[in-house]
């Protein structure tokens, strides 16, 4: 069984159709990318997967390990242990760092029947944890993501997926506005958190992430749909070519004639 199962997928925002058919599976160990034009639906499958509200499924499924998530809130999917990182990190004044994902794993694990951690044990997992994307201790006492730098966003969100130990992880253009070293770091931060136990879904823009985290499915989206999907050499295909040689009109992602290929 998959450890993620997508099937025609459609969802809208208002009345506005943005998914129009997703098929996607996510073995468990797998990295899969998501590729596409602007505009694609990229983000609002990343929204939908973890359950915002702004969106409407009208029609498919969500399967996690073989369980529907769409019935759940967006609090019982990451208990299930899906977890997103933002496109646009959010800043939360006022909320520490540190006190926030403590709040979030205890949550967490209270619904799986595992104690609590306390605020010391806590610390020592999250210094261990934040090594992994070389986070200085500095950023843990400050309140959530409130005046980081771009690249500083998303060390943290990588940080807080460490922490959580998602089943899933679907991370949204995770490389954007990151500089070369901190590609490198948070490359290196997501590499250390593949498993076999864990599948991942990575959207980005840029084949030079796929240098860094060799996927081992790379899915093209256009118009609300996967109209390509192949390996690794489909990314370097569309760095070279751009979207073009695909078929999709005027860079707006629509498949000439509704045609999908694998
Ligand atoms: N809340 C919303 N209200 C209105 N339109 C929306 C909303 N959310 C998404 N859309 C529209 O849905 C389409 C898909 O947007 P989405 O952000 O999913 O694309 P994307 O592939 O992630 O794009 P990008 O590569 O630019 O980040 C766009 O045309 C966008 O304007």
């Amino acid at each position: 069984m998959a450890l993620l199962s997508v099937r025609n997928l459609h969802a809208r925002v208002g009345d506005k159709d943005i998914l129009k058919g997703i098929d996607l599976e996510v073995g468990a160990g797998e990295v899969h990318a998501i590729m596409g034009p602007n505009g694609s639906g990229k983000s609002t499958l990343a929204s939908v997967l973890a359950g915002r509200d702004s969106y409407t499924v009208t029609q498919g499924e969500v399967l996690l390990d073989g369980k529907s998530l769409l019935e759940l809130s967006p609090e019982a999917r990451a208990a299930e242990g899906v977890f997103l990182a933002f496109q646009y990190p959010v800043e939360i004044p006022g909320v520490g760092n540190l006190h926030f994902l403590r709040t979030a794993l205890n949550a967490q694990r209270r619904v799986k029947g595992l104690e609590e951690l306390d605020a010391m044990d806590f610390l020592q997992l999250a210094k261990e944890k934040s090594k992994l994307v070389q986070l200085d201790a500095a950023f843990m006492n400050r309140s959530v993501n409130e005046g980081f730098s771009g690249g500083e966003k998303k060390r943290n969100e990588i940080f807080q997926m460490a922490v959580l130990e998602p089943r899933l992880a679907v991370l949204d253009e995770t490389d954007s506005g990151l500089d070369i070293d901190a590609l490198r770091i948070v490359a290196g931060g997501v590499n250390g958190l593949r498993s076999k136990d864990r599948g991942m879904v990575l959207i980005t823009h840029y084949q030079r992430l796929l240098d860094y985290i060799v996927p081992d499915k790379v899915h093209v989206m256009a118009a609300g749909r996967i109209v390509r999907s192949g390996g690794r050499e489909l990314a370097l295909e569309l760095e070279e070519k751009g979207y073009g040689w695909l078929g999709l009109e005027g860079g707006k992602g629509a498949p000439k004639g509704g045609e999908v290929r694998r």
